[in-house]
Protein backbone atom coordinates (compact mmCIF):
# COMPACT_ATOMS: atom_id res chain seq x y z
CA UNK A 1 0.00 0.00 0.00
CA UNK A 2 1.66 3.23 -1.39
CA UNK A 3 0.00 6.28 1.19
CA UNK A 4 0.82 9.80 -0.43
CA UNK A 5 2.29 12.37 2.25
CA UNK A 6 -1.41 13.81 2.27
CA UNK A 7 -2.81 10.44 3.46
CA UNK A 8 0.12 10.13 5.84
CA UNK A 9 -1.15 13.71 7.38
CA UNK A 10 -4.69 13.08 7.55
CA UNK A 11 -4.27 9.67 9.19
CA UNK A 12 -2.28 11.15 11.92
CA UNK A 13 -5.03 14.43 12.43
CA UNK A 14 -7.73 11.54 11.91
CA UNK A 15 -5.91 9.35 15.34
CA UNK A 16 -5.16 12.48 17.02
CA UNK A 17 -8.95 13.69 16.71
CA UNK A 18 -9.91 10.69 19.31
CA UNK A 19 -7.28 11.00 21.97
CA UNK A 20 -9.20 13.47 24.37
CA UNK A 21 -11.57 10.08 25.00
CA UNK A 22 -8.06 9.02 27.25
CA UNK A 23 -8.25 11.80 29.77
CA UNK A 24 -9.71 9.64 32.59
CA UNK A 25 -6.76 6.86 32.29
CA UNK A 26 -4.28 9.56 32.33
CA UNK A 27 -5.81 11.63 35.11
CA UNK A 28 -5.30 7.80 36.77
CA UNK A 29 -1.81 7.66 35.53
CA UNK A 30 -0.47 11.50 36.28
CA UNK A 31 -1.98 10.45 40.04
CA UNK A 32 -0.42 6.95 40.20
CA UNK A 33 3.34 8.51 39.17
CA UNK A 34 2.30 11.66 41.74
CA UNK A 35 1.74 9.98 45.19
CA UNK A 36 4.63 7.52 44.31
CA UNK A 37 7.00 10.63 43.48
CA UNK A 38 5.86 12.26 46.49
CA UNK A 39 6.82 9.85 48.80
CA UNK A 40 10.15 9.42 47.26
CA UNK A 41 9.75 6.55 44.24
CA UNK A 42 11.42 6.56 41.33
CA UNK A 43 9.09 5.90 38.05
CA UNK A 44 10.68 3.28 35.93
CA UNK A 45 10.14 3.18 31.74
CA UNK A 46 10.95 0.63 29.13
CA UNK A 47 10.00 -0.48 25.62
CA UNK A 48 11.88 -1.35 22.17
CA UNK A 49 12.42 0.45 19.33
CA UNK A 50 10.59 3.87 18.81
CA UNK A 51 9.26 3.51 22.35
CA UNK A 52 12.75 2.81 23.73
CA UNK A 53 13.36 6.40 22.55
CA UNK A 54 9.89 7.21 24.04
CA UNK A 55 11.11 5.48 27.42
CA UNK A 56 14.20 7.89 27.56
CA UNK A 57 12.67 11.16 26.29
CA UNK A 58 9.91 10.40 29.02
CA UNK A 59 12.22 9.94 31.66
CA UNK A 60 14.44 12.82 30.77
CA UNK A 61 11.30 15.28 31.31
CA UNK A 62 11.39 14.13 34.95
CA UNK A 63 15.01 14.10 35.59
CA UNK A 64 14.83 17.50 33.77
CA UNK A 65 12.77 19.74 33.28
CA UNK A 66 9.04 19.76 31.34
CA UNK A 67 7.73 23.30 31.46
CA UNK A 68 8.24 24.65 35.17
CA UNK A 69 11.47 25.31 36.91
CA UNK A 70 11.61 22.09 39.73
CA UNK A 71 13.40 20.23 41.52
CA UNK A 72 14.87 16.81 39.77
CA UNK A 73 12.40 14.16 39.84
CA UNK A 74 13.60 10.75 39.94
CA UNK A 75 12.95 8.50 36.90
CA UNK A 76 14.55 6.03 35.10
CA UNK A 77 14.91 4.75 31.37
CA UNK A 78 16.15 0.83 31.55
CA UNK A 79 16.80 1.33 27.92
CA UNK A 80 19.74 3.19 28.27
CA UNK A 81 22.71 1.76 29.48
CA UNK A 82 24.39 -0.90 26.37
CA UNK A 83 26.51 -2.77 28.80
CA UNK A 84 23.50 -3.86 31.04
CA UNK A 85 21.72 -4.37 27.90
CA UNK A 86 24.06 -6.90 25.92
CA UNK A 87 25.14 -8.57 29.34
CA UNK A 88 21.94 -9.46 30.27
CA UNK A 89 20.77 -9.62 26.76
CA UNK A 90 23.46 -12.64 26.07
CA UNK A 91 23.66 -13.84 29.35
CA UNK A 92 19.79 -14.90 30.56
CA UNK A 93 18.32 -13.98 26.90
CA UNK A 94 16.36 -10.37 25.56
CA UNK A 95 13.48 -11.26 27.21
CA UNK A 96 14.96 -10.64 30.21
CA UNK A 97 16.66 -7.78 29.77
CA UNK A 98 14.07 -4.98 31.67
CA UNK A 99 13.34 -7.96 34.34
CA UNK A 100 16.71 -8.53 35.27
CA UNK A 101 16.67 -4.77 36.14
CA UNK A 102 13.17 -4.16 37.77
CA UNK A 103 14.77 -7.21 40.26
CA UNK A 104 17.74 -5.07 40.73
CA UNK A 105 16.78 -1.68 40.70
CA UNK A 106 12.90 -1.54 41.67
CA UNK A 107 11.49 -0.79 44.69
CA UNK A 108 8.11 -1.69 45.82
CA UNK A 109 5.88 1.82 45.83
CA UNK A 110 7.87 2.77 42.33
CA UNK A 111 6.27 2.91 39.39
CA UNK A 112 6.95 0.61 36.20
CA UNK A 113 5.64 2.15 32.70
CA UNK A 114 6.12 -0.16 29.74
CA UNK A 115 5.52 1.38 26.32
CA UNK A 116 4.67 -1.21 23.61
CA UNK A 117 2.50 -0.48 20.37
CA UNK A 118 1.56 -4.30 20.62
CA UNK A 119 1.30 -5.24 23.83
CA UNK A 120 3.06 -8.21 23.13
CA UNK A 121 6.84 -7.51 24.06
CA UNK A 122 7.81 -10.21 26.12
CA UNK A 123 10.87 -8.38 27.64
CA UNK A 124 8.33 -5.63 28.82
CA UNK A 125 5.60 -8.17 29.68
CA UNK A 126 8.13 -10.06 31.85
CA UNK A 127 9.45 -6.67 33.28
CA UNK A 128 5.60 -6.10 34.27
CA UNK A 129 5.42 -9.43 36.16
CA UNK A 130 8.65 -8.41 37.95
CA UNK A 131 7.11 -5.48 39.02
CA UNK A 132 4.17 -7.22 40.31
CA UNK A 133 5.85 -9.85 42.51
CA UNK A 134 7.49 -6.59 43.76
CA UNK A 135 4.95 -4.28 44.62
CA UNK A 136 5.69 -1.78 41.89
CA UNK A 137 2.83 -0.32 40.41
CA UNK A 138 2.85 -0.93 36.50
CA UNK A 139 1.15 1.36 33.82
CA UNK A 140 0.85 0.30 29.90
CA UNK A 141 1.05 2.09 27.23
CA UNK A 142 -0.27 0.39 23.85
CA UNK A 143 -2.05 0.42 20.88
CA UNK A 144 -5.97 0.00 20.78
CA UNK A 145 -5.73 -4.43 20.86
CA UNK A 146 -3.80 -3.96 24.23
CA UNK A 147 -2.80 -6.78 23.96
CA UNK A 148 -1.03 -9.40 27.35
CA UNK A 149 0.46 -6.10 28.42
CA UNK A 150 -2.17 -4.14 29.26
CA UNK A 151 -4.51 -7.03 30.48
CA UNK A 152 -1.58 -7.84 33.14
CA UNK A 153 -1.38 -4.08 34.27
CA UNK A 154 -2.80 -1.79 36.83
CA UNK A 155 -3.83 0.73 34.70
CA UNK A 156 -3.97 0.34 30.62
CA UNK A 157 -3.76 3.49 28.12
CA UNK A 158 -4.92 1.80 24.93
CA UNK A 159 -4.58 4.64 22.71
CA UNK A 160 -7.08 4.25 19.94
CA UNK A 161 -4.99 3.15 16.69
CA UNK A 162 -3.88 0.09 15.15
CA UNK A 163 -0.60 0.92 13.07
CA UNK A 164 2.54 1.08 15.24
CA UNK A 165 3.67 4.69 14.14
CA UNK A 166 0.06 6.38 14.63
CA UNK A 167 0.12 4.40 18.23
CA UNK A 168 3.70 6.19 19.31
CA UNK A 169 2.54 9.27 18.19
CA UNK A 170 0.06 9.36 20.28
CA UNK A 171 1.86 7.64 23.12
CA UNK A 172 4.14 10.81 23.60
CA UNK A 173 1.61 13.23 23.32
CA UNK A 174 -0.12 10.85 25.87
CA UNK A 175 3.32 11.13 27.91
CA UNK A 176 3.65 14.57 27.75
CA UNK A 177 0.25 15.19 29.10
CA UNK A 178 1.44 13.02 32.19
CA UNK A 179 4.24 14.79 32.72
CA UNK A 180 2.65 18.21 32.61
CA UNK A 181 -0.15 17.16 35.32
CA UNK A 182 2.53 15.53 37.14
CA UNK A 183 4.94 18.54 37.03
CA UNK A 184 1.90 20.94 38.10
CA UNK A 185 0.49 18.50 41.22
CA UNK A 186 3.86 18.51 42.58
CA UNK A 187 4.65 22.35 41.81
O1 LIG B 1 9.60 2.65 15.86
C1 LIG B 1 9.27 1.63 15.29
C2 LIG B 1 8.16 1.65 14.29
O2 LIG B 1 7.57 2.93 14.21
C3 LIG B 1 9.95 0.32 15.56
O3 LIG B 1 11.30 0.55 15.93
C4 LIG B 1 9.24 -0.44 16.70
O4 LIG B 1 9.33 0.31 17.88
C5 LIG B 1 9.87 -1.84 16.89
O5 LIG B 1 9.52 -2.64 15.80
C6 LIG B 1 9.44 -2.51 18.21
O6 LIG B 1 10.15 -3.71 18.37
C7 LIG B 1 7.94 -2.79 18.30
O7 LIG B 1 7.65 -3.30 19.59
P1 LIG B 1 6.22 -3.11 20.30
O8 LIG B 1 5.81 -1.67 20.13
O9 LIG B 1 5.27 -4.04 19.60
O10 LIG B 1 6.44 -3.47 21.74
ZN1 LIG C 1 8.76 4.59 15.13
Amino acid sequence: MTRCAADILAAQVASFSRIAGLAPEVDQAAAMVTAALAAGHTVHFCGNGGSAADAQHLAAEFLGRFLAERAALPAHALTTNSSTLTAIGNDYGFDEVFARQIRGLGRKGDVLVGLSTSGRSRNVIAAFEAARRMGLSTIALTGATGGPLAQGADLAIRVPADETPRIQEMHIAVGHAICELVEAALA
